[in-house]
């Protein structure tokens, strides 16, 4: 049998991506998606021993609160270090981190007409009893965030006594239902930047992350 050029094609250009489709399912849904296993614990340990590194070199900046116009450092709402990556100058690490990220980007904005077209990401470091209090990523007032990104760089080991959880606070008919998930590593939780507060709960040992977001413009 002959298949028409065109459709060969079309074939070619996109293919269906279960895992893909499963975020999409799952953020139309329940407006986010909880990915187990988005990075192989080698890539996991790629990528933490990288923001170690930089982290013992001394790149890393205390987390601040709102945007360049309104920088402001609060203790009591975050205790993060943090350090942004730039994809012009990725090492290796961070080279295969934004390639698993720019496909799902890609395929996000083939199949969701998102208009996703730009990033950010940040290397975070909680060190041992901090926290970010209950917020909205969009309150530095920036509304082409559309999607928060997070993935988890600890140790295997990493247990729930640990604590360090991320809260997610959905609201159902006017009732809040907070979720909890451990930030265990190769775990990645994409959300609706603009729609879900959240928190992370205090931390009882380093916990080691990447944060970003996908953006309209
Ligand atoms: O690390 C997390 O689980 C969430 C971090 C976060 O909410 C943020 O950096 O805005
Ligand atoms: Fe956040």
């Amino acid at each position: 049998m002959e298949i028409a050029t065109e459709e060969l094609y079309e074939q070619l250009e996109f293919r269906e991506n279960p895992l893909y489709e499963q975020i999409i399912s799952d953020l139309l849904e329940k407006q986010y998606a909880v990915i187990d296993s988005f990075f192989d614990l080698v890539e996991v340990e790629a990528l933490r021993n990288s923001l170690l590194q930089k982290y013992e070199e001394d790149n890393f900046k205390k987390a601040a609160i709102g945007n360049r116009t309104n920088e402001l450092v609060l203790k009591s709402v975050r205790g993060d270090f943090i350090l942004w990556l730039n994809e012009a100058e990725a090492g290796p690490a961070e080279r295969l981190f934004f390639n698993k990220i720019n496909a799902l980007v890609d395929y996000l904005n083939k199949t969701c007409f998102l208009g996703i077209l730009t990033k950010e990401f940040h290397y975070a470091l909680y060190p041992e009893g901090t926290f970010y209090k209950r917020h909205l990523d969009t309150f530095q007032n920036d509304g082409r965030r559309k999607l928060s990104l997070v993935c988890y760089l600890n140790q295997e080991d990493w247990k729930p006594e640990n604590g360090g959880e991320l809260v997610l606070y959905k609201e159902k008919n006017g009732v809040e239902i907070p979720e909890s998930f451990f930030p265990f590593p190769g775990r990645v939780v994409i959300f609706e930047s603009q729609l879900l507060e959240h928190e992370v709960k205090p931390v009882r040992q380093e916990r080691l992350s990447i944060t970003g977001w996908l953006k309209t413009r």
